[in-house]
C-alpha cells in the first residue's frame, strides 16, 4: 500500500449528519444548510444510480439546481481522473458520492482535488469510509490509502439500506469489529515505537466496536434499527479516524491481511467480510479472545472462514505471509512477517482454513 499522504494540522469533521427513514428527501435542506444550491455533480455506481442516484438527481432537479449524474465502475486514479474532468466540464460546484465504498471514494478524492466540498449519500452500511477523511483508491496496480477533505454531510437513509443485500450490512460490523485490533496494533506500535498516540481516537474507536459486540444479536436482515445501530458505529469510526488524523484507529493487522487478500486473491470477497476474518487471526497473535470475535460475527452472519469468503485456504495463507509488506511503516503484531509455519497454525486454529 501506499504510504498515506501528509498528515492534515486540524480535525475535520462532517458539518451534518442526518440519520434515518427517508432522509434522502433532506437533502434539500442539507445543501441549503451548506449554501450549496446549483452546480451539484453526483457520482453514482452502476446498481445504486437506480436505487438511489437517480433519485438524488431528481431532487436537486426539482429545486432548479441543474446536477449532472455520472456513475464510476471502480475506486481508481483513472475514475477519480475522469470524474475531476466531467465536473470540471460542467462547472460544477460541490460533488456527492451517492452508492457504495467504491462511489464514495472516487467522489471523495475528486472532491479534494478540485478543492470543492463533498456530500456523502452511502446506500449500504458496509465500510467506515462513508464518514471518514480518507480515500482507498487504485492506482498503478497498488492501493493508496489517501488522506482527502472529509466530507460536509452524510446523509443516510436507512430506509434506503436496510433494503440492500444482507451481505453488505454484515461487512459493515466485521470493519468496526475489526477497530479492536486495530487499537490493539496500535497501542503495540506506541509501546516499541514510541508512534504517536490518542487516547480519544483509541477509545472511541475501542467503544465503538464494543457496542456492537455487546449485541450482536440486534443485527438483523431487513431491520431499520439494526441499520441504524450500524450505520451510528460506522460514523463514529470515521471521527475516529478524523480524531486521529490517520486510519490507526480503525485499520490496523487485519487490514493489511485484507489488502493483502485483495492483492493476491483473484475473486476478493468485501472490504468489511475480509476485515473480519483478519480480525480472527490478528486477535489469536495478540493473545486475546479471538473466539469472541468469532462468535460474534457467526452471530451477525458474516463470514467467518476462507470457504464463507469464497476464497481458497491458499490465498488465506499466501495474504498472512504477504501482508506485513502492504504498509511496512505501520507497525502491527505481524511484525517483520509470519513464518510460513506461524501461518498455517494462526490460520488452522481460528478454523479459518481446514
Ligand atoms: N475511505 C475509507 O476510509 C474506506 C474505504 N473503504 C473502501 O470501500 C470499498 C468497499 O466498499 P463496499 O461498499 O464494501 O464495497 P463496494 O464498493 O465494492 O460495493 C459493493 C457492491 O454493493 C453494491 N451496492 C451498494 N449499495 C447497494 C444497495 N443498496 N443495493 C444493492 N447493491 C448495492 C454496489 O453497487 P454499485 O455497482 O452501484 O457500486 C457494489 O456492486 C473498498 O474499496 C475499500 O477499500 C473501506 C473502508 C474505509
Ligand atoms: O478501511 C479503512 C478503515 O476501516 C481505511 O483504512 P486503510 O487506511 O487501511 O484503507
Ligand atoms: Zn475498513
Amino acid at each position: 500500500m501506499i504510504p498515506t499522504q501528509g498528515k492534515k494540522k486540524w480535525m475535520q469533521l462532517p458539518r451534518d449528519v442526518v440519520v434515518g427513514p427517508d432522509v434522502i428527501y433532506d437533502l434539500k435542506d442539507v445543501c441549503n444548510d451548506l449554501k450549496l444550491k446549483e452546480g451539484a455533480f453526483i457520482v453514482t455506481g452502476h446498481h445504486t444510480k437506480k436505487i438511489a442516484g437517480d433519485v438524488v438527481h431528481d431532487i436537486l432537479n426539482e429545486c432548479g439546481y441543474n446536477p449532472v449524474i455520472a456513475s464510476s465502475k471502480e475506486a481508481s486514479m483513472t475514475e477519480v481522473n475522469k470524474i475531476v474532468e466531467l465536473a470540471n466540464e460542467a462547472n460544477s460546484r460541490y460533488l456527492i458520492g451517492v452508492g457504495s465504498g467504491k462511489s464514495i471514494d472516487v467522489a471523495k478524492l475528486a472532491a479534494t482535488q478540485l478543492d470543492l466540498p463533498f456530500i456523502s449519500v452511502p446506500t449500504a452500511a458496509s465500510h467506515d469510509g462513508i464518514v471518514s477523511s480518507r480515500a482507498s483508491i487504485h492506482d498503478k496496480g497498488k492501493k493508496a490509502s489517501i488522506e482527502v477533505n472529509a466530507p460536509m454531510a452524510v446523509v443516510a437513509d436507512t430506509s434506503i439500506i436496510a433494503k440492500a443485500p444482507y451481505r453488505l450490512l454484515a461487512a459493515g460490523c466485521g470493519d468496526i469489529i475489526s477497530n479492536y485490533t486495530a487499537v490493539l496494533d496500535w497501542e503495540l506500535a506506541h509501546r516499541l515505537r514510541n508512534e504517536p498516540f490518542s487516547e480519544y481516537a483509541a477509545t472511541l474507536s475501542r467503544m465503538t466496536a464494543q457496542i456492537l459486540m455487546d449485541c450482536p444479536e440486534d443485527i438483523k436482515p431487513e431491520l431499520e434499527s439494526s441499520v441504524r445501530i450500524v450505520v451510528k458505529a460506522l460514523v463514529s469510526s470515521g471521527v475516529a479516524m478524523s480524531i486521529a488524523g490517520s486510519s490507526r484507529p480503525a485499520s490496523g493487522s487485519e487490514h493489511m491481511f485484507s489488502h493483502a487478500l485483495d492483492m493476491v486473491a483473484p475473486n476478493s470477497a468485501l472490504h468489511g467480510e475480509q476485515c473480519g476474518v483478519g480480525t480472527i487471526m490478528m486477535m489469536y497473535l495478540h493473545g486475546g479472545d479471538w473466539k469472541k470475535i468469532k462468535e460474534c460475527l457467526e452471530i451477525i452472519g458474516a463470514p467467518t472462514t476462507a470457504s464463507e469468503l469464497g476464497i481458497k485456504d491458499s490465498y488465506i495463507l499466501e495474504a498472512l505471509l504477504v501482508a506485513h509488506k502492504i504498509r511496512p511503516e505501520r507497525y502491527t503484531i505481524l511484525g517483520a512477517g509470519l513464518t510460513p509455519e506461524a501461518a498455517e497454525k494462526v490460520a488452522r486454529l481460528t478454523k479459518v482454513i481446514s
